[in-house]
């Protein structure tokens, strides 16, 4: 009885599911998204994109060398990243009709731990003796509610890695960004900074650790950053923009436990209600690269589209002091 009851559910469950999909792709307005466009609008154009051997990151890089766009992926783990930078070559290579090698320059792999202030400081300079020009920098690596982590440095890691780490890699690259201007800045949030605050007594969080307000938190910061930075680099020619890519299907959850007996139900929903990897990269992808937002600076992006920020998130004064004290914690001498 009990068994079938169960069987009832799951084949409820999976006819819901169908249901969805079904009218998620064929519906008007229902339609997956996929990269067209101008196969050279990204030629001649060097982009940087952190945590790009994964999930949003990878179909990110996929769409732009796509594009013709040079991409430089920026991983913490070689080996993974040298997997996926192999199956993107031989992608480019077979939608261009050439052998893998020949798209080899077009793609490079270097190692960057965000969760590592030497890793960030030793990356940048490596980049900046060898790339002459950085035309678009994206950063989209992230860690989402983990354990209780610190980072090399002794940081939080939520806190770490998805704001700290790329606050010193942006401010280490920001003269070759302004010497290759016109340029973009491209920062990942999430829609769940909606959930975070920024107490300036506790960013460490030891004793007060919880993992959802941290990742909050990290991305909350994430969008003052963006802002404070636009600020500074008003006049510049160099723009920065923050967006949210909505709920993806990704390895970001590897962190949260779920029952065994509750993951094809999981996979279920994620399957039918999720966006893929490339739906969800297309407003970082769009921000890369669209001559629509050439000039555009500190705003905030979903779905392609400029979206309203909460108060919380415009507080200039606490962008500020945001600012002042990453700088602190980054040790970069004002
Ligand atoms: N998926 C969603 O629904 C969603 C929603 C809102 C926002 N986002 C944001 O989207 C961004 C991309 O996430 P995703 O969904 O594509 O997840 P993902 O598949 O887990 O990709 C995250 C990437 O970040 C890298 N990373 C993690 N810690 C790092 C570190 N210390 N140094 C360098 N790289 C590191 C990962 O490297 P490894 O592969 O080596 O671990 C991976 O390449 C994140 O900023 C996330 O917060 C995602």
């Amino acid at each position: 009885m009990a068994l079938a009851t169960v069987a009832a559910a799951l084949l409820a469950a999976l006819g819901g599911a169908l249901w969805l999909a079904a009218r998620r792709f064929s519906g008007p307005g229902g339609q997956r998204m996929q990269g067209g466009g101008d196969r050279s609008l990204m030629h001649g154009k060097t982009v940087l994109i952190t945590g790009a051997n994964s999930g949003l990151g990878r179909a990110t890089a996929a769409e732009l060398l796509r594009l013709g766009a040079r991409v430089i992926m920026g991983c913490r783990d070689r080996a993974r990243a040298e997997e996926a930078a192999g199956q993107l070559r031989q992608e480019l290579g077979q939608a261009a009709g050439q052998e893998p090698d020949a798209t080899e320059g077009q793609l490079v792999v270097k190692e960057l731990d965000l969760a590592s202030l030497r890793s960030v400081r030793a990356f940048c300079q490596e980049l900046l003796q060898e790339e002459p020009r950085l035309d678009v920098l994206i950063n989209n690596a992230g860690i989402f509610q983990c354990p209780y982590m610190k980072t090399e440095d002794g940081f939080e890691m939520q806190f770490g890695v998805n704001h700290l780490g790329h606050f010193l890699l942006t401010n280490l690259l920001l003269g070759l960004l302004k010497s290759s201007a016109p340029s973009r800045i491209v920062v990942v949030s999430s829609k769940l900074y909606k959930y975070g605050d920024i107490n300036f007594e506790d960013l460490n969080s030891e004793q007060s650790y919880n993992k959802s307000f941290c990742y909050s938190r990290s991305k909350l910061a994430n969008i003052l950053f963006t802002r404070e930075l636009a600020r500074r680099l008003e006049g510049t020619n160099v723009t920065v923009n923050v967006l949210h890519p909505g709920i993806v299907r990704t390895n970001l959850g590897r962190h949260i436990h779920i029952p065994l007996l509750a993951r094809p139900l999981f996979n279920l929903v994620s399957w039918a209600f999720f966006k893929t990897p490339l739906e969800g990269a297309q407003t970082s992808i769009y921000l890369a690269s669209s001559p629509e937002v050439e000039g555009v600076s500190g705003r905030y992006f979903g779905d392609c589209k400029e979206e309203e920020l909460l108060p919380k998130a415009m507080d200039e004064s606490v962008a500020r002091k945001l600012w002042d004290i990453s700088e602190v914690m980054v040790g970069i001498l004002k």
